[in-house]
């Protein structure tokens, strides 16, 4: 009998877990797997726990937010043999990765997507040969909001809640002096923001990081947005996201990369799947390519995009 481990972190997004977990045990029931749960108790508690039980899953399903996500991806990367495919079930506010996934909101639909799913592979980034990211690694402006916003207030106010510290960050925008190195760009210059990601979604707006996202290509998206200096600059910037269109905005940098470092002489906060990355004078940030499988609905067009 196969077995299937369901991690969930029971206090994630609206706690909303607890009316689906009997469903969710029964659909794997169902679909033949030996089904075990472990709820977490703590940050870091779910990658412990994982990391322990190397080769006794063959499916490790998991329900949280990203940073839950962010804790059963490691563990899996540091696994010495066989890496089991992962399926995601989202709880959290925001869940940006699993919009990018195309997994459903409704979590026994999720779960039913993952009994009857495939594994499709992903790229995974890593931070300064360390710690790993899943779908997004930034600075400046915007970062601060989800470590920033307290689990209640995210629960109370969702997806806004990001929206509304984003606007108040916004008046307050912090330049960073940053020398920018890839193969793709060498620059030096003040920066508001800088991100790279491997995602259609941030903070839950789409679009923020351009088109063409592919999460097996190898490549992720690197947006720089320099300093702003004035009304015009901040109209083209609104025009670029609006229309997707980063190609005529003088303020935005655009493209794709699999390696990339960021310099600065004061130590930058980053924020990696959303979570404090710590403070970094040099962030030197690789894609690993398709380093995880993750278990998501059969589908025809999908498979093609992602194969
Ligand atoms: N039982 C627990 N008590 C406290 N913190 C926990 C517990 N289980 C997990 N955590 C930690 O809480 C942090 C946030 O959890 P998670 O990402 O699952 O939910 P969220 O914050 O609601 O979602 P999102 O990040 O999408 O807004 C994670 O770093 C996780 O490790």
């Amino acid at each position: 009998m196969k077995k299937i481990v369901f991690v969930l972190n029971p206090h994630s997004g609206k706690a909303l877990i607890k009316n689906a977990l009997l469903k969710i045990i029964q659909v794997f029931s169902e679909a033949g797997y030996d089904v075990t749960v472990y709820p977490t108790k703590a940050p870091l508690d779910g990658y412990e726990y994982l990391k322990k039980r190397e080769g006794q899953y063959d499916v490790l399903v998991c329900s949280g937010g990203d940073g839950t996500l962010n804790e059963v991806v490691r563990a899996v990367l540091e696994y010495q043999g066989d890496k089991p495919p992962i399926g995601y079930i989202p709880s959290g506010s925001t869940n940006d990765f699993a919009t990018s996934l195309n997994i459903p909101k409704d979590m026994v639909r999720a779960a039913q997507h993952i009994a009857a799913g495939e594994p499709v592979q992903c790229d995974i980034g890593r931070a300064n040969g360390e710690r790993s990211f899943n779908y997004v690694a930034a600075f400046g402006a915007f970062t601060e909001v989800s470590y920033a916003t307290p689990q209640h207030l995210k629960n109370l106010l969702g997806h806004q809640a990001y929206v509304l510290e984003g606007v108040k960050s916004l008046a307050a925008l912090k330049p960073y002096k940053v020398k920018v190195t890839s193969n793709e760009l060498q620059v030096e210059d003040s920066f508001v923001y800088g991100m790279v990601s491997n995602t259609e979604s941030v903070g839950g707006m789409r679009g923020l990081a351009g088109t063409g996202v592919d999460l097996q290509d190898g490549l992720f998206e690197v947006t720089l947005i320099k300093e702003i200096k004035n009304p015009m600059e901040v109209q083209q910037l609104v025009t670029a996201f609006l229309s997707k269109n980063f190609e005529k905005c003088d303020v935005l940098y655009s493209f794709k990369t699999s390696k990339i470092t960021f310099e600065s002489e004061e130590a930058i906060k980053w924020t990696l799947d959303g979570e404090y990355g710590g403070e970094w004078k040099e962030m030197r940030l690789e894609v690993e390519p398709r380093a995880i499988e993750f278990i998501i609905k059969k589908r025809k067009e999908k498979t093609k995009k992602l194969n």
